[in-house]
């Protein structure tokens, strides 16, 4: 049997119940036969079974109280992937849905992701399955403050530097941030990224993921002489991304006609490209009580309950709520609207069935390990910042994001051409961001 055979084999044997790790897995090992045939010595070094395999995963409990003096008990993760080429980094998601599984394939994901910022920084990822909506201000507290009393002790501005994820944005950050420093009794801010500006927050960090996926989009774009300007978007998610994605295609001459939540979507034809629509995706992500029904009441336009908004006649889609959201039905309605273009501001968010179908049929897709790579990229500027005891203007972290992107699309269709793949953006991304790890590996000895 062929050694990546093997080891996926062996990954879906003692992983049988984490379905999302497996479909990361695979996709990777899949893009790195060609590096393998070229490298039979890495399976001496038994380099792939090193990397499928977590450095450390963390499990614990998380109880706090809520407003009416009940105890409620949560579970918590930190699965520490990869040290290789810097302290572990990854976001800490805040969802129902959160398991093992899930925050394993998002760790996984987080080595290649971030050696293709060319910065220096591992992977890693956490969260928790607490549910921050219907949660007041101070039930999110006690449980930010719970879940940093036992995550403090793995981490640190040299280990493990979290950040933030779904649920879990600036507000849930300042909170953990308050109680390390409790703990540990030092300031070290660098230890958590996605601060609020006072107390050492980067200026774009909120921002990065959206105009970072924005950015990589348009190197996407140049490539077929395309560009933004007149094109009509279908995002899904009202949250951070999302909201960084409207702001930046603005911008550029396009225009967003879609948010999604898990309740339905909004269609927006006019787009959403006035300052009063995109701050109110703020005000109904940061609110308990402000959804996406509201939006269309307020903005006249409509609400789909419980669908997806890739059934629009678009140009292009960004899908950036969660993982598996295009599956091969969406992908089928993509390619019969005529949609040329996915690119990944979530993670994972298209099922490998459904990239299959639209790659055969004429698509391009940017990989979210590339095309949302903005926002660890300024996550790991913030932490150069922290430890520079200085911060850049937003012009500055905004231009070094944005030769960053450029740099993450160029590098990685450098990797693919190497191979022989031709424009392949999804091999080439898991080729480019396997390379500098292995690398680092190697010359680190076995361990
Ligand atoms: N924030 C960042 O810097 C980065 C985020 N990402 C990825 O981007 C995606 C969005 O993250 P972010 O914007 O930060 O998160 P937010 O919490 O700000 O927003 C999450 C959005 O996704 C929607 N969503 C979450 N789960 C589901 C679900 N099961 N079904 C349908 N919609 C869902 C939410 O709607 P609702 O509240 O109704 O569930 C909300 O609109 C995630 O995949 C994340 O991993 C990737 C790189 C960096
Ligand atoms: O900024 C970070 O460290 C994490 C970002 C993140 O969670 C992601 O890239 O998926």
């Amino acid at each position: 049997m062929k050694y990546i055979d093997r080891v996926l084999e062996d990954v879906k044997a003692k992983n049988a119940d984490q379905p999302e790790f497996i479909q990361a897995v695979e996709e990777v090992l899949e893009s790195l036969e060609p590096v393998i045939e070229a490298h039979p010595e890495y399976e001496d070094m038994a380099i792939l079974e090193r990397l499928v395999e977590p450095d450390r995963a963390i499990m614990f409990k998380v109880p706090w109280q809520d407003d009416q003096g009940k105890v409620h008990v949560n579970r918590g993760y930190r699965v520490q992937f990869s040290n290789a080429i810097g302290p572990y980094k990854g976001g800490l998601r805040l969802h129902p849905s959160v398991n093992l599984g899930i925050i394993k394939f998002l760790g996984f994901e987080q080595i290649f992701k971030n050696s293709l910022t060319t910065l220096p920084i591992g992977g890693a990822k956490g969260g928790s399955d607490f549910d921050p909506q219907g949660k007041s201000d101070n039930e999110i507290m006690r449980f930010c403050q719970s879940f940093m009393t036992e995550l403090y002790r793995h981490i640190g501005p040299d280990v493990d530097v979290p950040a933030g994820d779904i649920g879990t944005g600036a507000r849930e950050i300042g909170y953990m941030y308050g109680q390390y420093k409790r703990i540990r009794g030092a300031y070290e801010n660098g230890v958590l990224t996605g601060k609020p500006l006072p107390y050492g927050g980067s200026l774009i960090r909120p921002e990065a993921t959206g105009f970072g996926a924005v950015y990589y989009g348009k190197e996407v774009l140049s490539h077929f002489n395309d560009s933004y300007e007149g094109k009509t978007i279908a995002c899904s998610g009202y949250g951070n991304v999302a909201w960084g994605v409207c702001l930046k295609a603005r911008e550029y001459g396009a225009k967003v006609v879609s948010i999604s939540g898990r309740d339905g979507y909004v269609y927006d034809s006019e787009g959403i490209t006035t300052d009063e629509k995109i701050d109110f995706l703020l005000q109904i992500r940061g609110s308990n009580d402000v959804k996406l029904k509201d939006y269309a009441e307020k903005f006249g336009c409509e609400f789909h309950a419980g669908e997806k908004p890739w059934g629009l006649k678009v140009d292009m889609a960004f899908p950036c709520a969660t993982q598996n959201e295009i599956g091969l039905e969406e992908a089928k309605q993509l390619v019969a609207n005529g949609v040329k273009y996915i690119i990944e501001g979530a993670n994972m968010p298209t099922t490998p069935e459904a990239i299959a179908y639209f790659l055969e049929n004429g698509g391009t897709l940017g990989p979210a390990k590339a095309a949302n790579a903005g926002g660890v990229a300024v996550s790991a500027l913030e932490m150069a910042q922290n430890s520079m005891r200085y911060s850049w203007t937003a012009e500055e972290v905004d231009q070094k994001l944005h030769d960053i992107m450029v740099d993450i699309h160029n590098s990685s269709v450098k990797a693919a051409e190497k191979y022989g793949l031709g424009y392949d953006l999804i091999k080439g991304a898991n080729i480019a961001g396997f390379e500098k790890v292995v690398a680092a590996m190697i010359s680190q000895g076995i361990y």
